[in-house]
């Protein structure tokens, strides 16, 4: 059965008071639409442990740095609607946008230090966009669990210390990456890619196992990016954005993973702008 869509904030408040009311545990999972595999995995976790699940769906336009990356972001509703039908979720919340940012908003949620690395550094305002909404979709939502994919790791660590930093009453879930049987992440980005380009941005995932690999056998980070920087633009990556070793508390960079550490690319292919990440342990 298809769940109803919520456009208003009353609906989704009332829905929330009612399940309150029956002392149910609530999940929300955040998306921005264009539902894939990757996506479903995170309402599997929710209705594992949640006796109500509600999937939010909002292209929000304050974490878009780029223009035309929000015009061009895939916008697949009715899809969506069918793909969460199986399922059997709650509710799915697609707020208008006067919902979220009414007239005259004019707060903005920041987080410090973490925001400075990565994908905060090359896309300005980004995650300071990322910290608004979430902040909304657990005040909206009222969700006792809200569950998040690594493959947005940065994302994951983010929405993580806002929410314990505001007190926020609400579990951060996180959700290992779902790949393609090529290995790459699965990601609604990779919608705009053409066979060719999705043939060739599923090397990112080799690349990254065999640094990794590297790393184990005790071989330091830097020439590793070199050389992993080289592959890619070979294999017709336009821009490798950054290739970083980073811990996994604190996304500090390091030379070689003394702590438990991740390593992390952003990459273009065909204008498109992936991202991915792979655990390595502490050696
Ligand atoms: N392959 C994946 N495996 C697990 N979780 C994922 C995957 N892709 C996205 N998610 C998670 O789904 C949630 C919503 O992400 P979003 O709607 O931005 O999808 P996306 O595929 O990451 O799109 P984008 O192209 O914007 O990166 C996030 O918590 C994200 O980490
Ligand atoms: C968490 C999120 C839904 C906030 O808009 C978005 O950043 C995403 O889809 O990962
Ligand atoms: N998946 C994170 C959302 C974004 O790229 O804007």
């Amino acid at each position: 059965m298809t769940a109803p869509i919520l456009r208003k904030l009353s609906q989704m408040r009332a829905l929330t008071a009612r399940w309150r009311a029956a002392d149910e545990r609530i999940g929300v999972v955040p998306t921005m639409g264009a539902l894939h595999p990757g996506h479903l995995s995170l309402v599997e976790a929710a209705k594992a442990d949640c006796d109500r699940v509600v999937v939010w769906i909002f292209v929000n336009p304050k974490q878009f740095n780029n223009p035309e990356d929000l015009e061009n972001y895939p916008r697949t509703e009715v899809e969506d609607a069918e793909k969460l039908a199986p399922y059997g979720v709650d509710a799915v919340y697609a707020p208008d946008v006067d919902q979220v940012y009414p007239e005259g908003f004019a707060t903005t949620v920041s987080v410090a230090g973490l925001t400075d690395v990565l994908c905060g550094a090359h896309r300005p305002g980004h995650f300071d966009g990322v910290a608004t909404v979430v902040s909304k979709i657990f005040l909206q939502t009222g969700a006792d669990r809200a569950y998040f994919g690594e493959k947005d790791f940065q994302q994951l660590q983010v929405v993580r210390r806002m929410a314990g930093d505001l007190d926020i009453p609400i579990e951060v879930i996180a959700c290992p990456t779902v790949r393609e049987d090529s290995g790459l992440a699965m990601s609604s980005r990779n919608l705009r890619l053409s066979p060719e380009g999705r043939q060739q941005a599923a090397l990112l995932y080799p690349v990254l196992r065999d640094v990794a690999a590297e790393l184990a056998d005790g071989n330091r980070f830097p020439p590793l990016a070199e050389r992993a920087r080289a592959r890619l633009a070979e294999a017709g990556f336009d821009e490798v954005e950054y290739f970083d070793l980073r811990s996994e508390d604190g996304l500090q960079a390091l030379d070689h993973p003394d702590r438990p550490a991740r390593i992390f690319v952003a990459a273009y292919i065909e204008g498109v702008r992936l991202i991915d990440n792979l655990a390595v342990p502490a050696v």
